[in-house]
């Protein structure tokens, strides 16, 4: 039973230094402070239940973030929750379509973010009052519920209310049998904490002899920056790995579209599964001559990470310019925008392989992609979580990995709550950890 109205939205700027030790480093974001704008929501409910919601940023900028969600907070407190689960699609329009607002959008950049940020809160809330994991919320929601939370404008040309109804229906066949098998199996995962960019070669070697030890089977490389490094870097870590386990690679937008194809070519020699974000993320034709030009050679092209929205995704999955569709929890307009991109993806028949590179994101997109396998792609075929091993001390509900996949959440709620002490000591920059690196000479 959903209850109580938002009496207050707190958010804040919580750094992690991650750039210290290399961290999360790739061809483009050489030194990323691994951050969050976080959330908190509170009811005048008696259960003392809270809402926590975090957007991901990579240090700079998280301040720009926190304004945002200051901004969109008239249009969430004083609400009843139930007023807004009831019309939840109603309500994402409402935030995203504020008449002011949305000229600094529309639904991309900072006040997308902020709405990631709020949103994800919300549900955080209303799954926690559920008493329910947020993947199991989901999996609950009859076909009707699901769809009223989704906002379609912009995407009717590619696909219908009808059709995602007609896809959730058929996903009810052999729904107990597949929430059976993820709750004994898991969801499988891959990792990217071995190779950053940052790492030196001996780094790379030795967290990559820990992860084989610990089960793993596949691998994704930072590459784009220099093609020796690229060579030299694939070479160990395929040797290592042998050949039949997976090779993925990630240059976060390094290249122009020929250049792409070139500097991958070169590289197709290591056998690797997808080439990520060759070139801007905005470039939906770019990706699809990358994807036509390297299919060939048998390399995928994925993205996603930084798509500002459905409409991109959309066009992506129209111009066949993916064989890899990666969501983000944080960077979409939380669980609502996602689960419009879930169903799209699902009738372009493109497996979904969430991006989870970043402080919270395992914690939050674990539930998306677990729903997904139960409730609308039915499948495990070419599918894969991203895992990177960085962080997670810092959450009250930690995603947990058992040989080499992701344990359905146990705990109420979405895990984006972090302990008290750590938002508090990395905030920035009055938090106690950052007032010792700043004072720092
Ligand atoms: C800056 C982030 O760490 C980014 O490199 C993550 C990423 O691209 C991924 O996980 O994929
Ligand atoms: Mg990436």
């Amino acid at each position: 039973m959903v209850r109580g109205r938002i009496t207050g939205l707190a958010v804040s700027d919580v750094r992690f230094p991650t750039s210290l030790g290399h961290h999360g480093s790739d061809a483009m974001h050489p030194d990323p402070d691994y951050s969050a704008a976080y959330v908190v929501i509170e009811t005048d409910a008696r259960d003392g239940l809270k809402g926590y919601g975090l957007t991901f940023t990579l240090g700079k900028g998280t301040e720009v973030v926190v304004c945002a969600v200051n901004a969109l907070s008239i249009h969430v407190v004083n609400k009843d929750l139930e007023e807004i689960v009831s019309d939840f699609r109603g309500f994402y329009r409402q935030l995203t379509s504020d008449g002011q607002l949305r000229w600094i959008g529309p639904e991309k950049g900072a006040v997308h973010l902020a709405t990631a940020a709020v949103l994800n809160a919300v549900w955080d809330l209303w799954a926690k009052q559920e008493g329910k994991p947020l993947w199991k919320l989901l999996v609950d929601m009859d076909p009707k519920q699901l769809l009223s939370c989704i906002d379609f404008r912009y995407i009717t040309d590619a696909l219908t209310e009808e059709e995602a109804c007609e896809i959730l229906q058929n996903g009810l066949l052999g729904k107990k049998e597949r929430e059976e098998q993820m709750l004994k199996h898991g969801y499988p995962a891959y990792t990217t904490s071995c190779a950053w960019l940052g790492y030196p070669d001996q780094q790379l070697k030795q967290l990559c002899t820990e992860a084989l030890k610990d089960g793993w089977t596949r691998f994704k490389v930072k590459v784009g920056a220099n093609l020796p490094d690229d060579i030299r870097r694939c070479r160990l870590i395929r040797e290592m790995i042998g050949p039949d386990k997976t090779l993925m690679l990630d240059a976060n937008q390094r290249w122009e579209v020929k250049e792409a194809i070139e500097w991958v070519t070169k590289l197709a020699e290591f056998k690797p599964l997808w080439i990520e974000e060759p070139t801007s993320p905005d470039d939906i034709l770019g990706h699809a001559a990358i994807s036509k030009a390297l299919a060939p050679l048998g390399i995928g092209v994925a993205t996603g990470e930084q798509c500002h929205n459905r409409v991109i995704f959309k066009q992506l999955l129209q111009a066949k310019a993916l064989s890899y569709l990666q969501i983000d929890s944080c960077r979409l307009g939380s669980v609502n925008e996602n689960l419009s991109v879930l169903l799209m993806a699902k009738k372009f028949q493109i497996p979904v392989c969430p991006h989870a590179g970043g402080v919270g994101l395992c914690e939050l997109v674990q539930h998306l992609i677990i729903f997904d396998y139960i409730s609308v792609s039915g499948s495990l075929e070419n599918r894969m979580c991203e895992y990177v091993d960085h962080l997670h001390e810092h959450f009250k509900y930690p995603a947990i990995i058992k040989k080499a996949s992701y344990v359905p959440p146990q705990d109420a709620g979405y895990s984006t709550e972090m302990k008290e002490e750590s938002a508090r000591k990395y905030q920035f920059p009055q938090g106690e950890v950052w007032q010792k690196i700043l004072s720092k000479p």
